[in-house]
Parts: C-alpha cells; sequence; structure tokens
C-alpha cells in the first residue's frame, strides 16, 4: 500500500503567493523575484508532504494563477486577441499568462481578459479556456517538465499532475457557433502525447490525470473521447503509469467507462461517494491489473478523518485485491483546504476543544499516512476526539431546532404576487429607467485593511476604528451622489469578508485566523467553521447600514449575504444534512432583513451568488436541492411589506439551466454577472420569459482595466433587445473590494453616463 497526494495549497501558509503577485503587477517586484517566491513554496510544500508521509507527491500542481489557465498556456490554446501582448517589447511569457487571467490595458493595448467561473460545485475560480472552430494547439509552455525536473534536481521523484484531455475541453467554452469542443480532441491529443514525450525522456514514471467530468452527466461522445485519448496514451507510452483521477463525486453511469480505460490507477472520492468501493467490486470489471486510490481523507472539509471507518474500508479493499494494489489518498486535491492547523494557536478565535476536532491539508496528509498504517495507538486517539466531538454539549441548540421545526408556509412568500410589488415599488421609490446601483462593496483599500488588522490586534481603539470607518462610508456615499447614482450602498467597509463577517456575528460559528483558501488568482478567503446550532444574537448589519441612510436623501440599499451563500462558504457540520444548518441561517438572516425594514432601509439585497455552485454535480439530483435551497431564500427574504424592493446578487457561474429556480426566488431585482460573456447570459433570461427586474452586469470588476462609455452603452443595447427596458438594471458584474478607488470612480462615472444616454435614447423622438 502507497499514499499519494492529489494536489497541495500553493498560496504558501503565510500567503506568501498572494503578496508576491500583487508585488509583480504593481511593479514592486520583478520577475526573477516572484519566480523565486514559486520555487521556494514549491520546494516548501514538496518537503512537507515528504515529512508527512506522502510516497508519492505531485508537481505541477503549484500555478501562479490558475491550474485550468495553466494548461491553456501549455497546449498554447493562447485567443488571438492576446498575441500582440507577447510581441510587445520587454513582455515576457508570464506577462502574457498573467493578461489572459487579468486582461491588458497598457501600451496602448485594451484586451479583455478571459472569463472565469466556478470550479465544479467549490468556491475557487478557474480562467475558461475558448475555443475556435478551427482551434490549433501546439506545445508553448513547458511548465510542466520544469517543475518535474526543479522536484528531481531538489530531490523528489514526483507525479505530475495535469488536466486530462477531455476535461480540459469540457471547461473551456465554444467562441463561435457550428462546432462542437469535444471534436477537437483530435487536435489537441497530439500536443499531450508530445508533452509525455518530454516527460518521458525526463524519465517519468507516474503521472496523474484529473478528468473530474467523470463526476458529472457525460454523453457517448465524451465517453469515446475518453477511450480514444486513453487509448492512444496506452499505445504510445505503454509503462507510463496513470493514474486517473475523478473527485467530487461517483463514477456514476460512468463508471463502465472508466473501468474500460487503459490506466494503471483509479482514483475514487470516496467521502463524496462511500459507495463507490462496492460498486466496483461488484461490477467485477476491475480486473487483476488495476489499482485503486482510496481518496478516504476530505479534501473539502476540514473534519477530523474517522480512522475506524476508513480502515473498515481499507480492509474491505485489501481483502478484495490486496495491499499492493492500493493506494491510500485525500479523496481531491488539498487546495480547498486551509493549510496547516498548527498555526491556529489562539484559543480566544480556535478553541482547542474545537480545535481537536479539525485537521487541515497539513494534517490530512499524516491523516493519510496514519491510514497506511494504523497503530491502535493512533486509533484510540483518533477515535477520542471523534468521541469529543459527537458528544460535546456545544452543538445542539433546542430553541434553534424548534424554530425550524416551527416554519411555516407563510415563511416562504411575499405577501403579494411581484406584478403588485412592483406597482407599489415604482411608486414608493420613483427610480428613473436604467436605475443606477453597485453591489455593494466599494474598495477595501490596503489603509481599511490595515487599520482592521490594528483594531482586531488591540492597538486601535473600537471608537478610532469606527471614526475611521465612519469617515470612508461617508466619502462613498457622497461620491456616490456626486457622480448621480440612483441606489446607494454603504461600502461594506467594516466587513473583511461577505461570508465571515457574518459568521463572526452568528452563533454556531468559529474562525480562523490563519485558515485561507484560494478563491481566484490571488484573491483568497478564509471559510468559517459551522460547528453547531446557527442563530443570531443582535442585529448585525443595521447600524452601518442606517448610519449610510443617514446621510443622504437617496436610498442606501441594505446589503447581506443569502443562507446558502454563507453554507457554501462556510466549511460546514457534517452531523446533520446540510439543508438543516442553512434554514436555520436563513431565520437569522430574515430576522436581519425585518431589522433593517424596521429601521427605515427600503431596499435590501440578499446575495447569493454561491446558489449555483452548491448544485450537486449530476442533473437527477438538482431538484431535491434547489427546492430547499430556493426555499431558504425565500424564507430569509419574505417577512418584509411589498413596498420594500429585495435585491439578489449572483456572479461567476452558469445559470442558464436554473433561470427557472432564480425566478422561484422571487427577488424584486437580480444584478448578475454578464460581462465577461458579452450579456450572453440573458438570452436565457428572454427565453425563459424572466418576470422580475434585472441587472445585467456591464462591467468586469474582477480585471483593473477601466471600461469604456460606448462599450458599457453596447452591451446595454444588447440587453435592451432581450429585455424590456423597464426590467432594466445598470450596475458591474460584481462588488468593487478589489478595485483600487482610481478606477472604480472612473469605471463608474463612465457607467452612470452610459446609464444616462440609455435614457436619452429612450426618450428621444426618433426612438
Ligand atoms: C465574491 N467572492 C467571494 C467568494 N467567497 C467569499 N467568501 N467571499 C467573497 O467575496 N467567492 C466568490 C467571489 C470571490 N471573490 C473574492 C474577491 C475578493 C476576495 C478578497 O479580497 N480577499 C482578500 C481577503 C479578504 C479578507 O478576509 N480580509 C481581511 C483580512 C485582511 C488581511 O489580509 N489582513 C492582513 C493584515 C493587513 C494589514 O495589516 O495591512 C493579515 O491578516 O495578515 C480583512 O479585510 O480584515 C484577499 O486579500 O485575498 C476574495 C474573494
Ligand atoms: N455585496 C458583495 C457581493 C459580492 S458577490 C460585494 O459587493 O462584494
Ligand atoms: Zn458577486
Amino acid at each position: 500500500m502507497q499514499t499519494h497526494n492529489l494536489g497541495y495549497p500553493r498560496i504558501g501558509s503565510k500567503r506568501e503567493l498572494k503578496k508576491a503577485c500583487e508585488s509583480y503587477w504593481s511593479g514592486k517586484i520583478n520577475l526573477h523575484e516572484l519566480q523565486t517566491v514559486g520555487e521556494s513554496i514549491r520546494l516548501q510544500n514538496w518537503k512537507t508532504q515528504q515529512e508527512e508521509g506522502i510516497d508519492l507527491i505531485p508537481s505541477n500542481d503549484f500555478s501562479f494563477y490558475d491550474q485550468v489557465l495553466d494548461m491553456s498556456l501549455m497546449l498554447g490554446a493562447i485567443p488571438d486577441r492576446f498575441h500582440e501582448v507577447i510581441l510587445q517589447k520587454g513582455n515576457n511569457e508570464m506577462d502574457l499568462y498573467f493578461a489572459m487571467a487579468r486582461g491588458y490595458q497598457q501600451n496602448g493595448l485594451d484586451i479583455t481578459a478571459m472569463e472565469m467561473t466556478k470550479w465544479f460545485d467549490t468556491n475557487y475560480h478557474y480562467i475558461v479556456p475558448e475555443f475556435r472552430k478551427d482551434q490549433q494547439f501546439k506545445l508553448f509552455s513547458t511548465k510542466v517538465i520544469l517543475e518535474y525536473k526543479e522536484a528531481k534536481q531538489a530531490g523528489f521523484s514526483t507525479k505530475p499532475v495535469l488536466i486530462g484531455p477531455v476535461s480540459y475541453l469540457l471547461l473551456g467554452k465554444e467562441k463561435e457557433e457550428g462546432f462542437d469542443r469535444i471534436d477537437l480532441i483530435k487536435n489537441i491529443l497530439p500536443v499531450y502525447l508530445e508533452l509525455l514525450k518530454k516527460l518521458d525522456a525526463a524519465h517519468v514514471e507516474w503521472i496523474q490525470f484529473d478528468e473530474p467530468f467523470l463526476a458529472m452527466d457525460l454523453g457517448e461522445k465524451e465517453k469515446r473521447a475518453l477511450q480514444f485519448a486513453y487509448a492512444e496514451i496506452k499505445k504510445a507510452f505503454p509503462s507510463l503509469k496513470i493514474i486517473l483521477a475523478n473527485y467530487f463525486d461517483c463514477f456514476g453511469e460512468n463508471l463502465e467507462t472508466a473501468l474500460s480505460l487503459p490506466v494503471h490507477t483509479l482514483h475514487l472520492d470516496l467521502v463524496r461517494c462511500s459507495s463507490q468501493l462496492d460498486d466496483i467490486l461488484e461490477s467485477g470489471k476491475l480486473g487483476g491489473q488495476k489499482h485503486l486510490s482510496l481518496g478516504l481523507v476530505d479534501g473539502r472539509n476540514i473534519w477530523k478523518n474517522d480512522y475506524q471507518k476508513s480502515n473498515e474500508t481499507i480492509q474491505k479493499a485489501v481483502s478484495a485485491i490486496g495491499k499492493d494494489r492500493l493506494f491510500i489518498a485525500p479523496s481531491c486535491s488539498l487546495i480547498h483546504s486551509p493549510i496547516d492547523l498548527d498555526l491556529e494557536t489562539d484559543e480566544k478565535s480556535l478553541s482547542s476543544e474545537i480545535k481537536n476536532w479539525l485537521s487541515f491539508a497539513k494534517q490530512k496528509l499524516r491523516e493519510v499516512a496514519d491510514l497506511k498504517e494504523l497503530t491502535n495507538e493512533k486509533l484510540k486517539k483518533n477515535q477520542e476526539a471523534i468521541q469529543s466531538r459527537n458528544s460535546s454539549p456545544l452543538i445542539h441548540k433546542p430553541a434553534v431546532k424548534k424554530r425550524v421545526q416551527t416554519i411555516s408556509d407563510s415563511h416562504d412568500h411575499r405577501l403579494s404576487p411581484f406584478s403588485v410589488r412592483q406597482v407599489k415599488q415604482k411608486e414608493a421609490l420613483k427610480l428613473p429607467l436604467f436605475p443606477t446601483t453597485t453591489i455593494g462593496s466599494f474598495p477595501q483599500t490596503a489603509e481599511v485593511r490595515s487599520w482592521r488588522s490594528k483594531f482586531k490586534k488591540g492597538s486601535l481603539s473600537q471608537k478610532a476604528y469606527e471614526d475611521f470607518l465612519k469617515e470612508e462610508t461617508k466619502k462613498a456615499i457622497s461620491w456616490q451622489e456626486n457622480i448621480g447614482l440612483d441606489v446607494l450602498v454603504h461600502g461594506e467597509f467594516e466587513r473583511n469578508d461577505m461570508v465571515e463577517y457574518f459568521g463572526e456575528q452568528l452563533e454556531g460559528f468559529v474562525f480562523t485566523k490563519t485558515g485561507w483558501v484560494q478563491s481566484y488568482g490571488s484573491r483568497c478567503v478564509k471559510p468559517p467553521i459551522i460547528y453547531g446550532d446557527v442563530s443570531r444574537q443582535k442585529s448585525m448589519t443595521v447600524d452601518w447600514t442606517a448610519f449610510g441612510q443617514s446621510l443622504t436623501s437617496k436610498f442606501v440599499k441594505g446589503m447581506l449575504t443569502g443562507p446558502v451563500t454563507i453554507l457554501q462558504w462556510s466549511f460546514v457540520r457534517n452531523d446533520q444534512p446540510r439543508s438543516e444548518t442553512c434554514l436555520q441561517i436563513a431565520l437569522a438572516i430574515r430576522d436581519e432583513v425585518t431589522d433593517l425594514e424596521k429601521a427605515g432601509i427600503r431596499i435590501i439585497q440578499i446575495d447569493e451568488p454561491a446558489i449555483r455552485e452548491g448544485l450537486p454535480l449530476r442533473k437527477s439530483e438538482w431538484q431535491q436541492y434547489l427546492n430547499w435551497a430556493v426555499r431558504a431564500f425565500r424564507i430569509s427574504s419574505s417577512g418584509v411589506k411589498n413596498e420594500t424592493q429585495i435585491h439578489t446578487h449572483m456572479c461567476y457561474s452558469e445559470f442558464n439551466d436554473i433561470i427557472q429556480h432564480i425566478a422561484d426566488m422571487d427577488a424584486d431585482v437580480i444584478t448578475i454577472e454578464c460581462s465577461r460573456s458579452q450579456m450572453e447570459l440573458l438570452d436565457a433570461f428572454r427565453e425563459f420569459n424572466y418576470p422580475n427586474e434585472i441587472g445585467p452586469g456591464v462591467y468586469d470588476i474582477h480585471s483593473p482595466r477601466v471600461p469604456s462609455k460606448q462599450e458599457m452603452v453596447d452591451l446595454l443595447e444588447k440587453a435592451m433587445k432581450l429585455i424590456p427596458e423597464t426590467q432594466l438594471w445598470v450596475n458591474p458584474d460584481c462588488g468593487l473590494k478589489t478595485r483600487g478607488w482610481d478606477e472604480t470612480k472612473k469605471a463608474l462615472t463612465e457607467m452612470v453616463s452610459a446609464a444616462q444616454e440609455m435614457r436619452e435614447v429612450i426618450t428621444s423622438p426618433i426612438a
């Protein structure tokens, strides 16, 4: 039996990569300095994995921005618009790479970034490959080979990790009509083979191909593509040992295909699909050679592994196929886990009682190693921790459970249907056509973060911190008034993160100080841990929202994070159904919504950007999830009068296939990310005849690029062809916390002018 790991967090335990990338982008460090940070993180990661007992350590799991973007660069899938970046004097491959991720607006060039979307059901975002009908691929970057050699030189014989050809194609998007991207398998495979030849020449023995689409519904064409690709690879490299990794769900209907592939090892996510081992053994189709990698340690959550249960699975596998054909592993790459629990030393933020229930990436490696050679002593200690959690009085609050049981039908719908509410809201709010607004947050500048940091460390008084936040809020309100935005926001300066902030104020949550997880590029989040029943002790946002409203006669939107998003972006207890925890959160948010209304707030936004991400990967399971998720949103939003306008916001997901359910949420207004896909999403809203109001994002906030008024007018004109103008709002794609003030001011000023021009177009006699 051997241990292996599918991937290790690459941000560094102190977010060194984030700091280095951001310094490189702002010109504070040069390429060599950036590369040095990358090298030292890689070396540290390989060392840690070896020290913690991993036999087969991955390489090429490191990335400066995103592993899918790495593949696009490697395979030469570089959209034409970026070719000029590389031609510019002084630019290098990294400049091209970052331009693809972030857009490029300098030296006379103005190029939009590639699209970004969620990685399966996680809060990690990848850069979407773009394909054309005549798409050619060629080996462009040799990062995987360089990193393999770098590891070798440092004394580690690694297993390079690549996204498999079928999943890579499926992760991408056709940028023109008339072809199916899976048909590009014939064009792409030669480049994979060329790469493998180079790896072979470097004496690579093992390779991991990630094919997570095996956890999704696949058609016959995709299954054939898998068979074709792996047969060709086997033919060309008969002795290469391939680990084919599927994760996040069962193989399901794809099991037969997976078992038929000529690979050395199949990796199973036994956390998400505990029946998978039985399915395989019972199928009788594993054959006498194929190895299995048992993904037993949860890469998606932070609870300690239950050694007793895992060992039962291991023993079952050992008796069926023998220990020489087995790997023990985490369920998926550990990039979704915080790095090191040992760094959590503050008893006040994370008590030792709860800490003893947890395991982060580094500890998960040790769990994998422990499971390989489980001693009685390790088992006993582990079972004590599991018992301590199961029987802890910290977890259960009878009053919270009782309240959930008393939720009635009247809690999950508004007083009147939207058609009635819309009339009342139009009368009450008197907003112009194309009302302009933003999504909530304004720049979280280094200054804002450092004041908060000083306050949290105790070197700044609460009063001084709050006075500072008040000043920031005042400036933001007066600036929004000056440029003529219609519905204002207070700016969310007091919030560290849209989920952590709420979690910090709710019972049933704990927090880490160092538990960062990459969300996209250099951006990280610190997901709260929901360990027990959730309840709200007092209002969470009323003071700041009311303060904002007191500064202006325009409407200030209340800004809340919705129950599904709080659930989805936290590490959730696994001792009760997620739906139950979600209902507890929904009630807490409902109380906050009604408190905001009582405080005179007329427009309240409940963000649900993670509603799509929570969908099970297989369509057959969608309905059940959507039933409780949509209901939770409705419970949180339905306690208000008809005149109170409820907004929701969603971003960075494919929403086309859940429009009906988005409509069922019955928010009066939805603001939604649209600009990177040039309003493509609105086709679905049009086809479905979406009844409520919509603010399709008119510019991409994830890129520092400032959009022109004209391009936003163009997008709005496109939107107007699809959605009646009486239903349209004008706003950016998402919150502005990641942007600087300079670009924010320019972009929003242009956006307000774009809305004004649209109003003129509508009211002009020619129109
Ligand atoms: C909208 N999105 C979000 C997602 N998930 C969330 N949980 N939250 C989201 O907002 N998923 C989808 C998208 C992803 N988008 C983003 C966008 C932006 C960020 C981001 O900016 N992250 C910040 C960290 C935010 C935070 O928690 N800040 C804290 C701590 C700040 C800090 O680093 N402090 C330093 C000290 C600072 C000093 O002294 O100067 C420290 O602790 O060392 C805060 O503001 O208090 C990031 O930096 O990456 C994430 C996802
Ligand atoms: N209100 C949040 C939503 C982000 S998805 C923000 O503006 O940052
Ligand atoms: Zn958003």
